[in-house]
Order: C-alpha cells, then sequence, then structure tokens
C-alpha cells in the first residue's frame, strides 16, 4: 500500500528548513537495518557508437574519432573480465549505445565477426561470461525490444535502463531534442516489457537535466507503478547530471545538494512500504555522499576496483577503503550484493544456470 500521494512527494520536493530535515528523519526510520550495499564489477563499453545523441552525454563517441570503441572483439572482453575475476568482481556490466548496430562502422565491424546485429552479439558476449568467468552479467544499452530482452534475459542476471524523466517535453530541450530512444513512453515500454519476462531490473533518474519537481514526482509513480505491476524492480537510482567541459550542456548548472537530498527523500518515502533500494552513486558525489545515507539511500550501486565509469569519466569511484570508511563514518555497515539481489535468486526468476552461477557466488560472499 503506497503510504504518500502525488502531493505528499512533491512536498518533499519543495520542502525547506526544518520541513526537510522531519521528510530526511522519516524516510531514514523506514530502514529496516544499517547496511549498505555495493556491487564489485567491471565496466565495460561493448560500444560508444550510439543512435542517439543526449545534451548530457559524455559516453557517446563519434565513429570517425580514433579513440572511439567500435565494437570490443571477444577476446578484448574475455581479457578485461579475466582482469576482473582476479579482483574479485562478480559484476560484468556492459553498458553501451542504443541500436549501435544502426551505425555502418559498427555494422562492419559486426559482420567480420560474423553477426549482423549487436543483440547476437551482446548474447554471445554474456554467454562467454558465463561460460568462461565468474561473473554474472548486467547488460544495458538502452531500449530494447520484447524479444531482443526475451534473448538477452537467458544470459544476464539483471539489467537496466534508466527512465530518466517520464516527461515528454525534455525531448524538446538540449537533453534529449536529438535522442528518439529518451521517448519516456518508449523507455516505460522496454522497462515494463522486462518485468512481463521477469528480469530483474534497474532503472533510476537523473536530475538536472531541465525537469521541474512535479516531473521528478510523476517518473518517481510511473516507476511505482510499473513494480506494483511486475515486481522485477530491484533498485532505483537517483542520478545527478554531472557537468563537463565537452559536452553540449557544458553551462547548465549540476543539481544542488539539497535537490538531490530531497529526490533520495522523496524516492525512499514513495517506495518505504516496498523493498525497493534506492541507490546513490558515490563517484558523483564523492564528498557528499554520506549526507544520501542519512535520507534513506541504501546502496552505492556498481563500484569498480578496476575500470572507470565509461559514462562519467572525470568521476573517480572511492576506493573500497575510502567507501567502507564514508559508509561506517555516517553509521552503517558496507555490505557486497551481487548485480541480481537475493529475493530474485530463485527458479521464477533465473534459468539453471543462472541460477546455480548466482547461488555459488551468494555462498562464497
Ligand atoms: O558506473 C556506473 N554504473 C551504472 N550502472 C551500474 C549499476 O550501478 C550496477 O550495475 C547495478 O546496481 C547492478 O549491480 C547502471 C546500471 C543500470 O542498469 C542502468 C544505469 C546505470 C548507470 C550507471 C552509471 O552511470 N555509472
Ligand atoms: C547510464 C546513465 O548515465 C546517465 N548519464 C549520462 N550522462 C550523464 C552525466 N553527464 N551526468 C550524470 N549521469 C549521466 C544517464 O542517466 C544514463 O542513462
Ligand atoms: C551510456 S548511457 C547508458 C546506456 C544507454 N545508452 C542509455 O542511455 O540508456
Ligand atoms: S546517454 Fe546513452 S543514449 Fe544518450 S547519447 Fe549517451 S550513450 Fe546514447
Amino acid at each position: 500500500m503506497i503510504n504518500y500521494s502525488k502531493k505528499d512527494i512533491l512536498s518533499v520536493l519543495n520542502a525547506k528548513g526544518s520541513d526537510i530535515i522531519k521528510f530526511m528523519a522519516e524516510a531514514k526510520q523506514y530502514r529496516k537495518n544499517n547496511l549498505i550495499t555495493y556491487s564489485k564489477n567491471i565496466f565495460i563499453p561493448l560500444t560508444e557508437i550510439c543512435r542517439n545523441d543526449c545534451g548530457y552525454c559524455n559516453f557517446k563517441k563519434n565513429p570517425d574519432d580514433p579513440e572511439a570503441i567500435i565494437l570490443k572483439t571477444k577476446d578484448e572482453v574475455l581479457n578485461d573480465l579475466k582482469i576482473a575475476e582476479k579482483y574479485g568482481c562478480k559484476e560484468a556490466l556492459f553498458t553501451f549505445g542504443e541500436d549501435a548496430d544502426e551505425n555502418e562502422a559498427v555494422l562492419k565491424r559486426l559482420n567480420e565477426f560474423g553477426y549482423d546485429n549487436i543483440v547476437d552479439y551482446t548474447y554471445d558476449i554474456c554467454k562467454m561470461t558465463l561460460d568462461e568467468t565468474n561473473l554474472l552479467p548486467h547488460s544495458n544499452g538502452g531500449n530494447f525490444s520484447y524479444d531482443a530482452l526475451k534473448k538477452l534475459k537467458e544470459v544476464n542476471a539483471s539489467m537496466g535502463l534508466m527512465l530518466e524523466n517520464s516527461s515528454k517535453r525534455l525531448m524538446q530541450l538540449p537533453a534529449h531534442k536529438k535522442s528518439p530512444g529518451k521517448n519516456p513512453e518508449l523507455r516505460l515500454d522496454t522497462i515494463s516489457n522486462a518485468g512481463k519476462l521477469k528480469i530483474p531490473y534497474t532503472t533510476g533518474i537523473l536530475i538536472g537535466i531541465g525537469e521541474t519537481k512535479e516531473e521528478i514526482v510523476e517518473s518517481l509513480f510511473k516507476i511505482r507503478e510499473i513494480f506494483d505491476k511486475y515486481g522485477h524492480i530491484q533498485e532505483i537510482i537517483i542520478q545527478n547530471f554531472t557537468s563537463t567541459p565537452n559536452i553540449e550542456m557544458c553551462d547548465w548548472p549540476e543539481p544542488s545538494l539539497l535537490d538531490m537530498i530531497r529526490t533520495v527523500t522523496a524516492a525512499t518515502l514513495l517506495f518505504s512500504d516496498t523493498d525497493v533500494s534506492i541507490q546513490v552513486p558515490p563517484n558523483l558525489n564523492y564528498d557528499t555522499a554520506q549526507i544520501f545515507l542519512l535520507c534513506g539511500a541504501d546502496d552505492w550501486g556498481g563500484v569498480s576496483p578496476v575500470s572507470q565509469d565509461y559514462v562519467n569519466p572525470t568521476s573517480p569511484w572511492p576506493t573500497l577503503d575510502v567507501l567502507t570508511e564514508l559508509t561506517e563514518d555516517a553509521g552503517f555497515n558496507l555490505v557486497e550484493r551481487l548485480c541480481i539481489y537475493e529475493k530474485y535468486i530463485n527458479d521464477e526468476w533465473l534459468n539453471d544456470t543462472l541460477l546455480e552461477k548466482s547461488t555459488n557466488l551468494l555462498k562464497h560472499q
């Protein structure tokens, strides 16, 4: 039963002074324990080519850029995975541009490798990960069709797609005006299809890209609606727009610390009657991350000892020592989790191979 109305959540996003402190305390008291989770991962950008062109994006590269990753080979990926395994990583995070196979250079490379589309290639990369390593694949490559998701489900422990925001208005702003794949109807469909297919899922919202507080409320309620229908959303990322000089939105202000606090508090309250985690990436909040634990966030997301965050390359992750220290200093304990949350590790959600691998990894934590 949802305990909060849209009006309530909007009042959290507008709260000032002692009101916001009161809401933070309310959100914090819903946390059943003092554990903060993270997943030890390696970030592998399969391709940096993307059909969209988001105004905030630091990841997408032009195919003519000699530094661009057009398509990683299987050997390159396996090499990355083996290094990650040595460091004890358990999640292979495949994040990449959407529908990259619409691009000539990517398609040419796919053809050379014996493929004609990016979904089949991603499937084989994930299959190789399961066959040759102890890591669990989590793919996040933009929208996928129902059939593509159905295929990828077989080789992914979990998958993800940021809703970003449910407002169509942003399709007219620098954030999304050149990104058909950020049409919220499409994103909501992908997230719903993942639910129909019983894929443990990560989604979230991006704060500070021109949205209003009302639109943040709408976005959170849309996610809630889908979760109530399918139960597959394991975590919600509250991601803050981070500016760098080379992006189209370089002059846009980053969201304030207080706006992030308000949003994390609002998300925690809206999901307080569920076991959905609220994730805040510590690398985008290097000096301020602790405060989010005090308003209900309970997960740091993927943290990598071996790779950079290719989406936010100027924001290095804290080391695990630093993360432990700042978590404990705030009154919590840091614990490792898998990319798939424990409650989904059963035969309702996973095939035999993924179930066996996840169960074994869980035992050895
Ligand atoms: O390092 C990052 N990890 C990102 N992750 C990884 C995430 O933190 C972990 O992979 C999940 O928590 C699963 O363990 C995403 C995963 C998704 O499914 C969807 C979006 C993101 C976004 C990022 C991101 O910007 N940077
Ligand atoms: C992988 C996810 O990273 C987020 N993302 C993309 N660019 C930025 C940025 N400059 N700052 C913060 N988050 C960003 C989007 O929400 C995307 O879906
Ligand atoms: C690199 S951004 C994350 C994956 C995908 N391109 C998306 O925006 O959904
Ligand atoms: S954020 Fe994702 S969809 Fe948007 S341009 Fe970057 S890679 Fe493409």
